[in-house]
């Protein structure tokens, strides 16, 4: 499910709007084309991104169309009526394969390639790249929260601090990265994130003593009863009143959940309240942090020695800081059966031809050893080289291995089942425990190895020789 259901044709920038009328014009619609989405690199200054945003995307193509509203619309902005005329039955008819929600993945690699007429394929690049680009931002950051913060608890708290409408792709990829709830109540309903919240200073400040304040909490909410114990003085007032009011909840045969801390130095402040608890007989309850968390700092906070039991984290899970965006890009690689590239005075931004495959190659422990891209129709190949340096390459022979794209979309229709983000987050735990440690680290991970087959390479040299002579005619 998601936000847009309907007539979702003008998610899309202007100008694939006016290619897509140029194609049609110069009675190109029946060109087959096939578009590869892949990202150049990682965010954060990781060691991998995490795929996600897939379900969306394909929801949104299904019902990738124009009303009579939006032609009257694009009429307007100068496009022709004979490519209208065809718009207003426009279907999103291409097949789509895709790398699997959740998957592990690395630059370079094509995620999801798309084949279909040429028309259909250009138009859903904007929405493409605005679908997956910002989910997989979002996933991935909450996977490398998630890799310090072990098996505690993680809520997302992020809807107040992110990009607008955003924020409701952005509660969604984070719990496909790694977080347990969400306190997005839209995001909950919409996508089956279980939820949790606990209550702002505002509560506590509509009282006049903070133990009125907390004991009228624990009273409507006796069983999910979370106090925020920083308002006035934490270790003088919150957590001696919380104390108090668990012991309330005890007598009356409840177990109160937890307290938050919301300011000050978090690792001082939580080993002295978890003392205070313990000595009152309270090892139960849990201590909650929050106020501007992210890896690092929580990195930090365990080896302070912090006592944290969970973690809210908002905004620099829900913006992506300090990465901003992703630099995923589509980019057209065959028209009409013919390989095609683009050059580029960058030679990281010079394409690869045709239609290709992803495999990864295990090591004999399970863990990933290397992804080769291969032509789609090779069987197999003994060697990965690196794109532009051919002495580097390796054996992949005896290696066990798995393709990663399959077919997700075909003639409109979805192909997979509906997975909710808590069942595509046990599949990035999967895949994250086959990810060796060295690619995790947060300061100069090791670069994961992407290797080409032999005869991909051949088919660009070709084509590149062919460019340059055309270059020179
Ligand atoms: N022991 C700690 N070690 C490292 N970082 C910490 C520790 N305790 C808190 N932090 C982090 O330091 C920052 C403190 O920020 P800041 O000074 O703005 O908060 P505060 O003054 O305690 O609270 P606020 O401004 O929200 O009332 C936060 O990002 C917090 O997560
Ligand atoms: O810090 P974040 O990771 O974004 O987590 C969300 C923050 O939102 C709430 O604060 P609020 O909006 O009341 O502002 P505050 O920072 O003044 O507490 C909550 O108490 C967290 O501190
Ligand atoms: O439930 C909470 O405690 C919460 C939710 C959003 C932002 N800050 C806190």
């Amino acid at each position: 499910m998601d936000t847009l259901t309907e007539n979702t044709g003008l998610y899309t920038d202007y100008y694939e709007l006016t290619m897509a009328q140029g194609y049609f014009l110069s009675s190109k619609e029946n060109e087959q084309t096939v578009f590869d989405y892949y990202y150049r690199t990682n965010p954060y200054e990781g060691g991998y991104l995490i795929f996600a945003g897939l379900q969306d995307l394909l929801q949104i193509l299904k019902n990738f169309s124009y009303s009579k509203e939006n032609i009257e619309f694009l009429k307007k902005t100068g496009l022709k009526d004979e490519f209208l005329e065809y718009l207003k039955d426009f279907k999103f008819t291409a097949t789509v394969y895709s790398m699997k929600e959740g998957e592990i993945v690395f630059p370079n690699e094509p995620l999801v390639r798309v084949e279909g007429n040429i028309i259909e394929a250009q138009l859903i690049e904007t929405l493409l790249l605005n679908y997956l680009n910002f989910q997989s931002l979002i996933a991935t950051k909450a996977c490398r929260i998630r890799n310090v913060i072990g098996d505690k608890d993680f809520a997302d708290f992020g809807l107040r601090r992110a990009q607008g409408l955003g924020g409701i792709h952005a509660s969604r990829a984070a719990v496909i990265g790694g977080a347990n709830t969400t306190s997005n109540v839209y995001s909950a309903f919409n996508y089956e994130i279980p939820l949790t919240g606990t209550q702002a200073h505002a509560w506590i400040q509509s009282f006049d003593y903070e133990l009125e304040a907390f004991r009228r909490y624990a009273e409507i909410n006796p069983d999910s009863t979370v106090l925020l114990v920083d308002t006035y003085n934490t270790l003088k007032s919150g957590v001696p009143n919380a104390i108090i009011v668990a012991k309330e909840l005890e007598a009356k045969g409840y177990k109160m959940i937890g307290i938050r801390l919301d300011s000050g130095d978090l690792a001082y402040l939580s080993k002295k309240a978890r003392k205070m608890l313990n000595e009152a007989g309270l090892e139960y309850v849990k201590i909650i942090a929050s106020n501007q968390l992210n890896e690092y700092v929580i990195k930090s906070l365990n080896d302070q020695g912090a006592q944290i039991d969970g973690y809210g984290i908002g905004t620099e899970l829900v913006t992506g800081k300090d990465a901003g965006a992703l630099d995923g890009v589509y980019k057209l690689v065959q028209n009409n059966g013919i390989p095609r590239l683009k050059i580029s005075e960058n030679i990281e931004k010079i394409t690869m031809p045709g239609k290709k495959k992803v495999i990864r190659y295990f090591d004999e422990d399970g863990m990933f050893f290397r992804d080769g891209i291969l032509l789609e129709n090779e069987e197999s190949t003994n060697r990965l080289f690196h794109p532009f340096h051919s002495h580097k390459h390796t054996y992949v022979t005896g290696f066990s291995s798995e393709e990663l794209m399959s077919k997700v979309m075909e003639n409109g229709k979805i192909l997979i089942e509906n997975q909710s983000p808590v069942e595509i987050n046990a599949y990035v735990r999967k895949r994250f425990a086959q990810l060796p440690d060295e690619h995790k680290r947060f300061i100069s991970p090791h670069i994961y190895k992407v290797g080409f087959s032999e005869n991909i390479l051949s088919v660009r040299d070709h084509i590149l020789m062919d460019l340059r002579s055309k270059i020179r005619e």
